[in-house]
């Protein structure tokens, strides 16, 4: 029997629990997250962004076939053209221009998630970069889908944060999300053990670059 993209969130369900769980999720979806911690993720996010759409162009290179090329665009498409454009006006609504955010310095959290997926996609196959980039893609949309799910959780305009869980749980986004879940799963059904075993390890370290990204937020780290 072939893996599946579930066989890596088991490999690491504690720490993807902690990712998925994180206090700054559960703030955010009951409304009561400080402004500021908000603002600083936001501001964040937002070069995070563009090195994660660096990775997706990084995948359209490392394409061997028309699918892959159109899958990898596809993603790209979804990030540069939706996530980032909606990122923009929503910096805007929080008081953050975009002449602001060209100039921030990068966190350590920041250069330390970006380049990990980087240096991954540079010295691995295509197969080590989409395992780095799923728990990204897959984690957020399953954010806002256990959001919903949660009691806490509040929407509309008593949540400051609403406009947040809305993108993510947005069909463009929800689609995207399938659409790397099922590559994975076509791709990872024929591997071996052992090359399973190092793509745990590498899900596993960018799920926990995710946590650490998440605490940035909360403790508005630099
Ligand atoms: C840190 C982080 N991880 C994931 C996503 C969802 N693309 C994001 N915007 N930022």
């Amino acid at each position: 029997m072939g893996y599946r993209f579930d066989d890596l969130k088991a490999a690491c369900q504690d720490d993807w629990a902690r990712y998925i769980e994180h206090d700054f999720v559960r703030q955010l979806g009951a409304g009561t997250l400080p402004a500021d911690a908000f603002r600083h993720y936001l501001q964040q996010d937002y070069l995070f962004l563009i090195h994660f759409a660096r990775a997706f162009a990084l995948a359209i290179y490392k394409s061997r076939s028309i699918g892959e090329l159109r899958h990898a665009y596809d993603e790209l498409k979804t990030i540069l053209d939706m996530e980032l454009d909606l990122h923009i006006d929503y910096c805007r609504a929080w008081g953050i221009d975009e002449q602001q955010l060209s100039k921030l310095p990068e966190a350590r959290a920041t250069l330390a998630y970006t380049r990990y997926v980087l240096d991954i996609g540079a010295r691995g196959d295509l197969l080590d970069l989409h395992v780095a980039l799923a728990p990204c893609l897959v984690g957020y949309g399953e954010i806002a889908n256990w959001l919903n799910r949660q009691s806490f959780t509040v929407r509309g305009n008593d949540n400051p944060f609403d406009a947040w869980i809305a993108m993510y749980e947005s069909r463009e986004f929800q689609d995207a999300m399938e659409r790397e879940r099922n590559w994975l799963n076509a791709s990872l059904n024929d591997v071996t053990p052992a090359r399973f075993h190092e793509l745990t390890t590498v899900f596993h370290d960018a799920t926990r670059l995710e946590i650490d990204f998440w605490q940035m937020g909360l403790d508005q780290a630099d």
